[in-house]
């Protein structure tokens, strides 16, 4: 590859035609010169060394013969160098062409080969594409023809909307700067279905002084599938798909200090569920798993989007609430623990059970400041919850001391 690339990269002479016109004149006048200084030198010579008509005749005969003997091994050598030339500059060129088609070959044979797509487009709005490699068709769906020059469809109109203005800016900053850029952005295929892609490029500079982007862009959904997943798994609980212990624990962090900075409440549920044992040892441990997730969806469904559940640990649950002062956070309790103790949780053999809920609300910075402060007043209000009956909501008390264990 290194030699070849070696060969195609020797300069290319610089195509001077005048040279040979004034090299062909050059030769002229030298024999022209030559051959007249012959004629004129050569006769008076041989007249004053030959006066005798008859060996004058003989000896002009024979200078002739001596000139065009002379000029004929001349122009021999002349043209055998100029044919020799020749030759090596079309096997020269000769060369050129087979490692310019060697390239080609290669190039295409890449091209076609790549797990994505290559590309060269125009900075405009629509990255008009100018040319795509074979990729095309399986990356989005279009046939190379199809995308080239927007017939069918830009490349643009392919990009998610969300992902349009990142990918333009990254683009724009990149090629000001001189260096490389790489995006990561989803891609609508010409089925509608979505797939994750990861592109590199450059621009570089065009024939006619202009700028072109150059890249490769990749499909990366799998990629992206298992980044999800395991986001998934270190962040989610495994049974019930709500945000695990560690997640919930950062969630609220990130909430407090929200609140505290704009000087907002923020209100905190711990729920426990109700002699949970009860349910295991009555109905099974396959039972009480059910009845775990259906609760939480339950609780989930029941609660704003802005707000955040996650499982502390066994049948122990939290709920984040921002923005959410006392008398709201008691209604919401309120009204969650009156929706599970109406909800039936259907078991696989078709029989229902029904669990209730004992809560304790804390809320920001009514009943504390701190991450630990609100958790533990928010359990202790809980393990009160407990102690009246179960079934029932309680709010945490300003000051108050914290119990050691509950539910
Ligand atoms: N099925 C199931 N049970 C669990 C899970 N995690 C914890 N548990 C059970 O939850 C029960 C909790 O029991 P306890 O702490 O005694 O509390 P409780 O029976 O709910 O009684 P109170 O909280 O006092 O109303 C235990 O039997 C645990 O085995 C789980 O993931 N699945």
């Amino acid at each position: 590859m290194g030699s070849e690339r070696s060969e195609i990269t020797q300069p290319i002479q610089p195509n001077d035609s005048g040279r040979p016109l004034r090299r062909a004149l050059w030769v002229t006048l030298v024999y022209l010169g030559v051959g007249l200084a012959w004629i004129t030198f050569s006769d008076q010579v041989v007249e004053r060394w030959f006066p005798d008509p008859r060996q004058l005749s003989l000896v002009q005969t024979w200078k002739g013969f001596l000139f065009v003997a002379v000029t004929g091994v001349v122009l021999f050598l002349v043209m055998w160098r100029q044919l020799n030339n020749d030759r090596n500059s079309l096997s020269f060129q000769e060369d050129q062409r087979r490692a310019l088609r060697r390239r080609e070959r290669q190039l295409s044979v890449l091209m076609n080969n790549l797990p994505g797509m290559a590309y060269r487009c125009l900075p405009d709005e629509d990255w008009t594409m100018l040319f795509v490699s074979a990729g095309c068709s399986d990356l989005t769906g279009y046939r190379p023809d199809e995308l080239v020059h927007n017939r069918i469809t830009s490349y643009a109109a392919l990009i998610d909307e969300g992902d349009t203005g990142t990918v333009a800016r990254e683009v724009a900053s990149a090629t000001k700067q001189g260096r490389p850029f790489s995006v990561e952005y989803a891609l609508t295929r010409r089925d509608g279905s979505k797939i994750w892609v990861w592109e590199r490029g450059c621009g570089v500079r065009d024939d006619d002084g202009s700028c072109v982007l150059e890249g490769i862009i990749l499909d990366i959904s799998d990629r992206k599938k298992l980044e999800c997943e395991l986001e998934a798994m270190a962040t989610r609980d495994s049974l019930t798909g709500v945000l695990n212990r560690r997640e919930c624990s950062r969630v609220l962090d990130e909430e407090l200090a929200r609140a505290s900075r704009y000087q907002r409440p923020l209100a905190l549920l711990w729920i426990d569920f109700d002699h949970f044992k009860e349910i295991n040892d009555t109905w099974g441990h396959a039972a009480g798993d059910l009845a775990l997730c259906s609760i939480s969806r339950l609780l989930e469904e029941s609660v704003r989007s802005v707000d955040a559940l996650g499982r502390f640990g066994g049948e122990e649950f939290v709920i984040i609430l921002p923005e959410m002062d006392v008398r709201e956070a008691g209604e919401t309790a309120e009204r969650l623990r009156q929706r599970v103790s109406d909800h039936a949780v259907v078991l696989e053999s078709g029989q229902t059970i029904h669990l209730t809920i004992s809560t304790g609300v804390a809320v920001f910075p009514d009943h504390g400041e701190t991450l630990d402060a609100l958790c533990a007043a928010a359990d202790k209000a809980m393990y009160w919850a407990k102690k009246r009956g179960r079934n029932c909501v309680v709010m945490a008390q300003p000051g108050s001391r914290v119990h050691n264990g509950s539910g």
